[in-house]
């Protein structure tokens, strides 16, 4: 999937033979905002206001809020097509019957908790409460629906090393074909390098290879010789002897408020620290790092979908009645990157199966292009839920003391596995448990989460 030709200032570079040239399908009407999301959160700032004109606003009274969003979600059922079928076995339960938008069934994966955490938690109002199992119910379609994930050609831009306490990535940065969004590659141990990165560039000097993070031209006929800054291992010493079939892989979505402000409404800061934490463990491995910001709506958008929450409403519902589908990514980019790095084999690190059959492509599919083989789904257990068996550690801050990447995870210090009220983090946890059938399990151990 990676180019053969660089991609300079937007120009649509030469595709690989095996990648035809093909233009997305329309995504269908109940989708339409989606079909913008692609764009920059910038880009989508006017044409989502207009959208969202209608929509109550967080300061109106909540019965208010939930009659008119009630009102918008019906005449949002009709333009739902006929007998959409769910093409996700984990989503088999629920279905869609009609163009009446009634629904029909909506079993969601682990039903015995659902149950519970639905009607404990999901639906916070009476008001509201009819509306949870029919949002719900769209949600799982929406999630697996729509999908515009053409073939993406990646050129990587720049090497940098970023150090750590205790060792060193290489953040390199991609331009692709199909955003202009800059995607990027965290990269630990030397063994993994860009095919792109390295390819000669028209009329460039050895500075300029230098400045971009490359080899110097003359290494190039020498795999191994190590002659610059750039290209020493700072890991060396690190457990790479792993002998497991596979690179660990981490393919992880821009999240502004979980990351870079620790917001505790989300796990996606701990789950970054996380993935680097374990790769950093294992001597080398690759984080993608998509920029598709609320999962794929945009920072506007999903600032948006907070007041919506704030309004009683779980984060799939929110982003549905906002006119966004649950989940609006694709993952083109990421299995592009990997084969720019030459990882063809990998074992993932997620718990979202919905995740995994994107990354995966379809070996048939001509624009999934490669078939990229996922040896191993390694999950990503929240360290405050812990296994249902075990008694978990009050001394959380220690265990990140011990693995070193320790200063991206301020928010841990609030997650008391110990405490007897439930966060929003642990909410937003149940909401991918229970709506989007994350393979995730509940903490027997903490009933209070629960209850
Ligand atoms: N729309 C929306 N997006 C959110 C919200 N909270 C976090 N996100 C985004 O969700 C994305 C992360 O997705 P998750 O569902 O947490 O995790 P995942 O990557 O699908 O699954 P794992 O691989 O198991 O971590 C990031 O892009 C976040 O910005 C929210 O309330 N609304």
């Amino acid at each position: 999937m990676a180019v053969q030709e660089p991609i300079q200032n937007g120009a649509q570079p030469a595709r690989a033979a095996k990648l035809p040239t093909t233009s997305p399908s329309p995504p269908p009407a109940y989708l339409d905002t989606a079909a913008n999301n692609n764009d920059n959160d910038n880009d989508q700032t006017a044409e989502s206001s207009k959208k969202d004109s209608g929509i109550s606003s967080p300061a109106d009274s909540d019965q208010n809020s939930s009659s008119s969003l009630a009102k918008q979600l019906e005449s949002r059922l009709r333009n739902i097509p006929d007998d959409l079928v769910l093409r996700d076995e984990y989503y088999q339960g629920a279905y869609l019957r009609s163009n009446k938008g009634l629904l029909s069934g909506s079993d969601t994966p682990t039903s015995g908790v659902s149950t519970l955490v639905e009607s404990r938690l999901l639906s916070p109002s009476p008001t509201i409460a009819p509306l949870a199992s029919t949002i719900s119910a769209i949600a799982t379609a929406s999630i697996s629906n729509g999908k515009n994930d053409a073939p993406v050609n990646v050129e990587a831009q720049v090497r940098a090393r970023i150090p750590f306490p205790e060792g060193e990535f290489n953040l390199y940065l991609y331009k692709n074909d199909q955003d202009t969004k800059e995607h990027l590659a965290l990269v630990f141990g030397n063994r993994i390098t860009s095919k792109s990165l390295e390819r000669p560039r028209k009329g460039e000097s050895e500075m300029d290879r230098k400045i971009r993070g490359a080899k110097p031209r003359s290494s190039n006929n020498s795999e191994n010789q190590e002659t610059t800054t750039t290209n020493v291992d700072h890991n060396v010493g690190y457990n790479d002897t792993n002998t497991k079939t596979g690179t660990l892989v981490r393919i992880h979505s821009e999240c502004f408020t979980g990351e870079t402000v620790s917001s505790v409404r989300c796990d996606c800061g701990y789950q970054l620290a996380e993935a680097m934490r374990l790769i950093r463990k294992e001597g080398h491995g690759v984080i993608v790092y998509l920029r598709q910001e609320g999962r794929n709506i945009g920072l506007l958008e999903k600032l948006k979908a907070y007041n919506v929450q704030d309004m009683g409403h779980n984060t799939v519902e929110a982003n549905l009645l906002l006119n966004h589908p649950a989940d609006g990514r694709t993952y083109g980019a990421a299995r592009a990157i990997l084969e720019d790095l030459g990882v063809t084999e990998i074992r993932l690190l997620t718990n979202n199966p919905d995740k995994i059959k994107q990354i995966k492509g379809d070996a048939s599919s001509p624009s999934d292009g490669d078939y990229l083989d996922i040896k191993e789904h390694v999950p990503m257990v929240p360290k405050w839920w812990g296994s249902s068996k075990e008694t978990p550690s009050p001394e959380i801050e220690g265990e990140e003391v011990e693995d070193g990447i320790k200063s991206h995870l301020p928010f841990h210090r609030q997650l008391n596995p110990q405490k007897s009220v439930m966060t929003e983090a642990d909410r937003y946890l149940i909401t991918k448990l229970t709506q989007m059938g994350h393979m995730l399990e509940p903490p027997t151990h903490s009933s209070s989460i629960l209850s």
